[in-house]
């Protein structure tokens, strides 16, 4: 296809997908075409005036009353809720707070409770970082033996010492996305529970966290729920898990009666036993104001924008880079929201693209990771992203001596 073609099958698609552009709900500067919103979404239109309210009116001039009048307490149940509507959690089985290691950690412990006796711990290789080292440190922490398979393994590995498997739904660099209905059924009928980490899939792709009966969920705020830098993380608790909910963190927070000041610890009922400490307030009500931009939008529609759009953007490079090495699958029902491509100079190219207002992100060692959060793209800006790639790869700019230097945050 020449780019005229394309920009004409990008103009078609984008009437077609029309009612799920909700690209003058974000914020983003001119001229940028913002494909990294799997590790920093973009900032929503609500979000600057909720966050000033906050500062200015909440905690400038409410002062502490806020607590009460502004529901700061109820906020991380509140806006649990409102996460729990875009993953498939009914009501009061979320709770926000803490960073996704934190409520990894806290999930871990509270499986190794809930399923004592049991010896393993069942992930695959090749997890986000933080994943594997909370894995490792709660593993030495219970006693459990950290065992690796791949998803094609994992059937054959659910042995009766199997306590729980965790995985990521979406893998962070091949957006390669995981069965997690056919997943979590097996780990049932091995006795084992499931804890899944949702970063790269909250907000993107439908999860069903009730319909499959998950039990135990963990995810961050700031990529595909666009709730800002250092947005508090969220964990997720079935319902019928909750009583036996064991709290390794038990804070104040989570006691049934916060402010009787007791000596001892008895966990509140239901999703607030997961709380712990004081949440960061002004980020917490960030996300919640971020998650206005779904407002009225079902999960699902925004998975069929983001199907289009990754079908795309794969066709449209395969098209002008002949031979790319995809690393995201080609099958839609195993692809998450994210286009990565291997290349040996993967960091110049993220570079080189950068220089021209395409923003992606590097993984190393070799991934040119291309996030497609449907909601603020379309499939026009998609061909301004393929073209500036031809370019690059055409003029030799990824292999520009000043990419030899990595940033430290990529
Ligand atoms: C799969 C996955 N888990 C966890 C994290 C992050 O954990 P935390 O919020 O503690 O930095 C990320 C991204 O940073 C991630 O991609
Ligand atoms: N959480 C991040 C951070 O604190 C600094 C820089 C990047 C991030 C990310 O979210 C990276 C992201 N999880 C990834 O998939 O690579």
């Amino acid at each position: 296809m020449t780019f005229d073609e394309l920009d004409a099958r990008a103009a078609t698609l984008d009437a077609a997908h029309a009612a799920t552009d909700l690209r003058e709900r974000f914020l983003l500067p001119p001229g940028t075409v913002y494909l990294d919103g799997n590790s920093l979404g973009a900032l929503p239109r609500s979000v600057p005036a909720a966050v000033r309210d906050a500062v200015e009116q909440q905690w400038g001039h409410d002062l502490v009353a806020s607590w009460n009048t502004h529901g700061w307490w109820d906020a991380p149940v509140r806006v649990g809720d409102a996460i729990g509507r875009l993953v498939g959690a009914a009501p009061g089985q979320v709770v926000v707070g803490d960073s996704t290691s934190v409520r990894l950690h806290q999930s871990l412990h509270a499986a190794a409770a809930l399923r004592p006796g049991r010896s393993v711990v069942l992930t695959e290789p090749g997890s986000f970082p933080t994943d594997q080292y909370v894995i490792a440190g709660v593993a030495d922490q219970v006693g459990w033996r950290v065992e690796h398979a791949t998803p094609a393994e994992l059937a054959a590995r659910l042995t009766p010492d199997v306590a729980v498997v965790v995985l990521s739904h979406v893998d962070y660099r091949t957006g390669e996305l995981l069965d997690l209905p056919g997943i979590t059924a097996a780990a049932h009928d091995a006795g084992a529970l499931v804890l899944w980490d949702l970063c790269h899939s909250a907000g993107a792709v439908p999860v069903g966290l009730d319909e499959h009966h998950v039990d135990l969920a963990v995810g961050c705020g700031y990529k595909y729920l666009n709730g800002g830098p250092g947005a508090p993380a969220y964990g997720y608790v079935a319902a019928r898990h909750q009583d036996a909910f064991v709290n390794v963190v038990p804070g104040w927070h989570g006691h049934a009666q916060p402010f009787a000041m007791a000596d001892d610890y008895v966990g509140a009922p239901g999703i607030s036993r997961a709380r712990i400490g004081t949440p960061p307030m002004l980020s917490l009500l960030a996300l919640e104001a971020a998650l206005q931009a779904f407002d009225g939008v079902e999960i699902g529609d925004v998975r069929a924008r983001s199907l289009s759009l990754t079908r795309f953007l794969r066709d449209a490079i395969a098209d002008v880079v002949p031979g790319s090495a995809f690393a995201s699958p080609e099958a839609d029902e195993r692809r998450g929201s994210q286009v990565a491509l291997r290349h040996p100079d993967a960091y110049g190219i993220v570079q080189a693209l950068a220089a021209r207002g395409v923003v992606g992100d590097f993984r190393t060692p070799d991934v040119v990771r291309l996030g497609v959060a449907a909601p603020y793209l379309t499939h026009t800006d998609l061909v301004t992203a393929v073209r500036a790639l031809h370019e690059v790869l055409e003029r030799g700019e990824h292999r520009d001596p000043a990419w030899t230097t990595r940033n430290a945050v990529t």
